[in-house]
C-alpha cells in the first residue's frame, strides 16, 4: 500500500531466468558487481531463487543508506539454513535488544581508552610473528592467521596457557567452517526454498533438517565451551582477567538478566576470533605480498623509522604520528584491497529509494572495493601508491569504509588499527620482505593478485622469503 504502483520497481540490473534468477560468477565478485555498476548505475539488482540483492556502488548511496537509513539497513542477510542453526554469531545477529547488549559489551572493551590497556598484547603478537616469519616452512597465511587469532583469543579470554589458546583457537576455527556452510545459498536447496525448514527430519531427503539439528547443537555446545572452562576457574580463584572475566562479574550491569548472562558473554568472546581473525590476517599477509612488489617502498619506509626512531629500538605506537609515510602504507594497504571489498547488510523493511523498491531482507551491498579504485579520488587506482597519500590535500581515508559503516560497522576498528600499524611498521623497521610465491611455486603477478572470497578476502595462499635487516633486529624482538 505505502509504495502504491511502484511496488515492484526494482532497481535496473540484469535480466534474471525464470526462476533461478541471475547467475553469478564465484570469483572475484566485487569485480563483477564493478563491471555491472557501469552499465547498470549505482544502485543495481539481482535475484537468485526468490532472495533479492541490491549493490551500491557510490559513496552517496552507500551513506545515503547504511548511515541516513540505517535503522532500516541494519540487518544482516540470512537464510533459511542459518536460522535453523541459529549460531549466536554476533555478525550475523539481527537488529534488536540482544545485538545491541553484545555491541555496549563490545564497545567496552574495544573502545580507544580502553584498547590502550591491550597494547602490550599487541606488541607481544606481533614480536612472536615477526620471530617465526623468517625461514619459516609455512605460508604466510598460516601464520598471520596464528598472529591474529593469538591477539583475538588473548583480547577475549586473557593470557591463558598456550595449550588452552590453541583448544580455543580450534574451537572457533570449526565453528567459522560450520557457520560458513549454513549461510551459503547454492548449498542448501532450503536456503532458496524456505518453505522447506517445515519438511519433518525423517522425511527422505530431509538431509539439511538432520545437519540443521546437529549443527544447532554442536554450535552450542562449541560457544559454550571456553566460557565454562573460565567460570570453573573463577570459581577456584585460578581465572585471569580479561573480556570474559569482566562480564562474566557483570561490574558494570550491561547485561540486565542474570539467565542470559553466560550464553550473551560466551556470543561476545567468540566474535573476537570470529570477526578479527580473519580481516587481521588477511590484510597483514597482503602488507607482506605488496611489499614483496615494492622494495623501494620498504627502503623509504626504513629510511622514514631510522631517522625517526634509530636503529637501536622498534617502533612503538608512541611514534605513529611522526612516520606519516609508514601510516600512508597503511591506508594504500586498506585502499587497494579491502579485508571486506563488499559490506553486507539486509533491509530489516521495504524500502523506496529513488523511485525503486527495496523489499524487506533483501541483501544490500556496499562495493567498497570499487569506491576505492574510484579515478576522481585516487589517480590510477591500479597501481599500489602509497605516495598518494602524502600530499597536502590527500584523497579520503579508506579506514571510512573498510570498518564498515552505520550501525553494523566495525566493534573492533581502533583495535585492529594498532595491531595492522604496528605489524606494519615492526615488519618494515626489523626485515626485507624479499619475495614472495604462491604455493605452487609460481611467481605473483603484481597486476593479478589472485584474491580469496569469504566473509573477508585473503590474498591466495603464498610462501614468502624474508630476511631481518640485521641480527640486533631479531634480538630486539626478544624484549
Ligand atoms: C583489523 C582489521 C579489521 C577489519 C578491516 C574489520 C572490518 C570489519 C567490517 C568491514 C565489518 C562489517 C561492517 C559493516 O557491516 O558495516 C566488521 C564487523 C565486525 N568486526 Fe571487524 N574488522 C577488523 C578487526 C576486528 C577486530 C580485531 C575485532 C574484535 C576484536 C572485530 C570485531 C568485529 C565484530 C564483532 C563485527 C560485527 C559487528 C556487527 O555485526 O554488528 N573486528 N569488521
Amino acid at each position: 500500500k505505502v509504495f502504491g504502483s511502484q511496488r515492484k520497481s526494482y532497481p535496473p540490473g540484469p535480466s534474471p531466468k525464470p526462476i533461478v534468477g541471475n547467475e553469478v560468477p564465484n570469483s572475484e565478485i566485487w569485480a563483477v558487481m564493478g563491471r555491472w555498476a557501469k552499465k547498470y548505475g549505482d544502485v543495481l539488482h539481482f535475484r537468485i531463487f526468490s532472495r533479492h540483492f541490491v549493490v551500491l556502488s557510490s559513496l552517496e548511496t552507500t551513506l545515503d543508506l547504511y548511515e541516513k537509513r540505517s535503522k532500516t539497513y541494519a540487518g544482516r542477510p540470512t537464510s533459511a539454513m542459518s536460522e535453523l542453526v541459529r549460531n549466536g554469531s554476533v555478525l550475523f545477529s539481527q537488529p534488536g535488544n540482544r545485538l545491541e547488549i553484545y555491541r555496549r559489551l563490545l564497545r567496552a572493551w574495544l573502545n580507544p581508552d580502553i584498547a590502550k590497556k591491550h597494547f602490550h598484547i599487541q606488541r607481544e603478537e606481533t614480536n612472536n610473528f615477526l620471530k617465526r616469519v623468517v625461514g619459516s616452512k609455512d605460508t604466510m597465511s598460516i601464520m598471520a592467521r596464528r598472529y591474529a587469532g593469538s591477539i583475538a583469543i588473548r583480547l577475549a579470554y586473557g593470557d591463558i596457557p598456550a595449550d588452552k589458546k590453541e583448544e580455543f583457537a580450534q574451537i572457533a576455527d570449526e565453528l567459522l567452517v560450520i557457520q560458513n556452510q549454513g549461510g551459503q545459498p547454492s548449498r542448501w536447496l532450503v536456503n532458496s526454498f524456505p518453505i522447506l525448514r517445515f519438511v519433518p527430519a525423517w522425511f527422505p531427503g530431509a538431509h539439511f533438517k538432520r545437519w540443521a539439528s546437529e549443527t544447532h547443537m554442536k554450535t552450542n555446545e562449541l560457544i559454550k565451551t571456553p566460557i565454562q572452562m573460565i567460570r570453573q576457574q573463577m570459581s577456584t580463584g585460578e581465572a585471569v582477567p580479561s573480556f570474559a572475566t569482566h562480564f562474566l562479574e557483570n561490574t558494570e550491569g550491561l547485561i540486565p538478566h542474570r539467565s542470559d548472562r553466560d550464553d550473551i558473554v560466551a556470543c561476545a568472546a567468540n566474535s573476537f576470533y570470529a570477526a578479527g581473525t580473519e580481516t587481521t590476517s588477511g590484510f597483514v599477509a597482503l602488507c607482506f605480498l605488496l611489499l614483496s612488489l615494492h622494495p623501494e617502498i620498504q627502503r623509504k619506509g626504513q629510511a622514514e623509522i631510522d631517522a625517526v626512531v634509530g636503529t637501536e629500538a622498534l617502533p612503538s605506537i608512541e611514534h605513529r604520528s611522526e612516520l606519516p609515510y609508514i601510516e600512508s602504507i597503511l591506508k594504500e594497504v586498506h585502499r587497494f584491497h579491502p579485508a571486506a571489498p563488499l559490506l553486507f547488510h539486509a533491509t530489516t523493511k521495504d524500502d523506496n529509494y529513488k523511485g525503486y523498491f527495496i523489499p524487506k531482507g533483501c541483501t544490500v551491498y556496499a562495493n567498497i572495493w570499487l569506491m576505492l579504485r574510484d579515478p576522481a579520488h585516487y589517480a590510477e587506482p591500479e597501481v599500489f601508491n602509497p605516495d598518494r597519500f602524502m600530499v597536502e590535500s590527500p584523497p579520503p581515508d579508506p579506514r571510512k569504509l573498510t570498518f564498515g559503516l552505520g550501525r553494523r560497522n566495525c566493534p573492533g576498528q581502533h583495535v585492529g588499527d594498532v595491531s595492522l600499524w604496528l605489524t606494519l611498521a615492526r615488519t618494515i623497521a626489523t626485515c626485507n620482505i624479499k619475495s614472495c610465491t604462491m604455493v605452487d611455486g609460481k611467481p605473483i603477478d603484481a597486476l593479478h593478485i589472485p584474491f580469496m572470497q569469504g566473509l573477508a578476502s585473503a590474498p591466495e595462499p603464498f610462501y614468502c622469503d624474508v630476511e631481518y635487516r640485521s641480527q640486533a633486529y631479531r634480538e630486539m624482538l626478544d624484549h
